[in-house]
């Protein structure tokens, strides 16, 4: 279950964003993109989600091009980036289980255990806060159970205390042999996490 990137290259709007990224990210470990604002590291998230396109380089998962069978590949695959994937006229239960639903296996239950939104359930995800929605956002990582996450600042909006709790989920993943990619400004450590800094591939 690893994935590869070789050689990638981003541009957007005629701006080179970074050249020539490669790594390697096997089963059971993680991989911090981090860098200034700026430096790309949603750019690259969203490249390895198959949202954008790089201008050059593959992208392999399990030593095949991602491009030559998408489907495939995001069938192993959860992104949890920026923008909420909610409806907010439903209620926090009724987006989970269209999750389940859509991408998932069994019930919502025990991702709405794990993130603490059972006093949430009934709730409307447009009267969430921040913070709240974004748990909503994280537990769908529970229900579809994909060997890849992709996380775009998984901890903004998060307090301490579910900060925590995210990171044991991290780490989790990884010990069941999972592989994530995440950015974050917040210094954390997991248990099996290598560095990426894009700053040194910035076209300035
Ligand atoms: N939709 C877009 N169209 C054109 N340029 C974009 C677009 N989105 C981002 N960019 C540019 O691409 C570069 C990288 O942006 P990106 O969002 O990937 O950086 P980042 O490292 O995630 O930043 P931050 O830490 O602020 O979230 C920036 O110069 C940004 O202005």
């Amino acid at each position: 279950m690893s994935l590869s990137v070789e050689k990638l290259t981003c541009v957007r709007s005629d701006h080179l964003v970074f050249e020539d990224v490669s790594f390697d990210v096997p089963a059971g470990e993680a991989l911090w993109i981090r860098g200034q604002n700026g430096a790309g590291k949603s750019s690259l998230l969203r490249i390895c989600a198959t949202l954008l396109k790089p201008v050059q380089g593959d992208l392999k998962w399990q030593g095949k091009s991602c491009f030559d069978d998408p489907e495939r590949y995001l069938n192993q695959l959860l992104y949890v980036g920026h923008q909420d994937a909610l409806k907010s006229a439903l209620t926090v239960a009724e987006n989970l289980n269209f999750w389940a639903e859509y991408l998932g296996e069994g019930t919502i239950d025990h991702a709405l255990s794990e993130f603490e939104l059972g006093p949430l359930r009934e709730t409307p995800t447009g009267f969430l806060s921040a913070g709240q929605k974004k748990r909503v956002n994280l537990a769908r990582l529970l229900i579809v159970k994909a060997p890849l996450w992709i996380l775009d600042e998984p901890f903004s909006s998060l307090d301490q205390t579910y900060v925590e709790l995210m990171k044991n989920h991290m780490d989790r993943h990884l010990e069941e042999g999972g592989t994530i990619l995440y950015s974050t400004h917040q210094p954390l450590s997991l248990s099996v996490s290598s560095t990426l800094d894009l700053d040194a591939m910035v076209s300035q």
